[in-house]
């Protein structure tokens, strides 16, 4: 019997850096409406969901830099989601900054998690591969200070039990890492569910910018098909506080297609029904880890290295 799951993906347009939590989690929750109305039964929010992209800047006040951090889920702010989620019957995942205080010190992560559909938190990831830098870099017209704002996750990539399969998160970068999808591959996951803001000039080199939105698919279709998993990727995009960021959230099946894709850089519901069984034929042939892995010739990628290059 085929498991299908009504899956959305909830694109966000712009956050605006004096855009309030409640307006923020009001836009979330106009969007978790429609899909439910169109039928799904769990919505993927972005990356950093409730407030604009902040690593773009060098934030030197601590106060000021806390209050982009959640210190609970749900709080006040948040709540509204969690009630609307329950009521409607919808669950979701969603992205944000986390703030916890362990013996008198701040942790802070880039940190989603998986809501069900009566409103309980049932799974959290913390970001891992965290991009750019710890101090800002001259010349750069947008900072991308993500490695001062967080630390790399500690959860690993665990994956959860829920809507009827195995389901894991990944958050933004991670999507370029194969090491990703395969650890969550190794776990026999269905759906990857990741969100994204992706500036188009993270790299500072134009030929690379240029095929911002190629690598963005060519990531999340190679990781889909070769771990034989849906994903679903969902971005923050448009031009936020000036700094342009790459949109064409989607949704991908296990055989790398994808079946539904935003087509705005607004805020924008796309849906899918995914056969979560679906990836059970890849699972069985050409992805069949168990008879066609090869570990043994694999140790250099746990290895903490760079390159090693052959000798000369
Ligand atoms: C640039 C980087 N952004 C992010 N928020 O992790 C990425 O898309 O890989």
């Amino acid at each position: 019997m085929a498991r299908h799951l009504i899956t959305a993906a909830a694109q966000m347009g712009p956050i605006a850096r004096s855009e309030t939590r409640a307006d923020t989690v009001r836009r979330l929750v106009g969007m978790m409406g429609e899909a439910r109305g169109r039928g799904a039964e769990l919505v993927v929010f972005t990356e950093l969901a409730l407030t604009t992209f902040f690593p773009r800047w060098m934030i030197e006040d601590e106060a000021e830099l806390d209050s982009f951090y959640e210190a609970a889920m749900p709080s006040p702010a948040t709540q509204p989601l969690f009630d609307e989620a329950q009521k409607l019957g919808i669950g979701f995942s969603l992205g944000y900054a986390e703030l916890v205080v362990e013996g008198g010190v701040k942790r802070r992560f880039n940190t989603s998690i998986l809501v069900d559909r009566t409103g309980r938190i049932i799974g959290k990831y913390r970001k891992v591969h965290l991009p750019g830098h710890d101090a800002p870099q001259p010349g750069r017209a947008f900072q991308h200070l993500e490695k001062r704002y967080f630390e790399p996750g500690d959860l690993g990539f665990p994956v959860f039990r829920g809507f009827g399969g195995v389901m894991g998160m990944a958050i933004c970068n991670d999507r370029r890492w194969p090491e990703t999808y395969r650890v969550m591959g190794l776990q026999g996951v269905d759906m990857v569910m990741l969100g994204y803001n992706t500036p188009f000039d993270h790299t500072g080199d134009e030929a690379v910018n240029s095929l911002t939105l190629f690598h963005n698919h060519l990531s999340m279709q190679a990781g889909a098909y070769q771990n034989a998993t849906w994903v679903v990727g969902t971005a923050k995009c448009g031009t936020e506080e000036g700094s342009k960021m790459g949109g064409q959230s989607v949704i991908i099946a296990p055989s790398g297609e994808i079946v539904a894709q935003a087509v705005t850089v607004e805020d924008e519901v796309i849906t899918a029904k995914c056969d979560l069984d679906m990836g059970r034929i890849y699972k069985e042939t050409i992805f069949n880890f168990a008879r066609h892995r090869r570990p043994e010739h694999y140790g250099l990628i746990v290895e903490r290295t760079g390159a090693i290059l052959p000798p000369e």
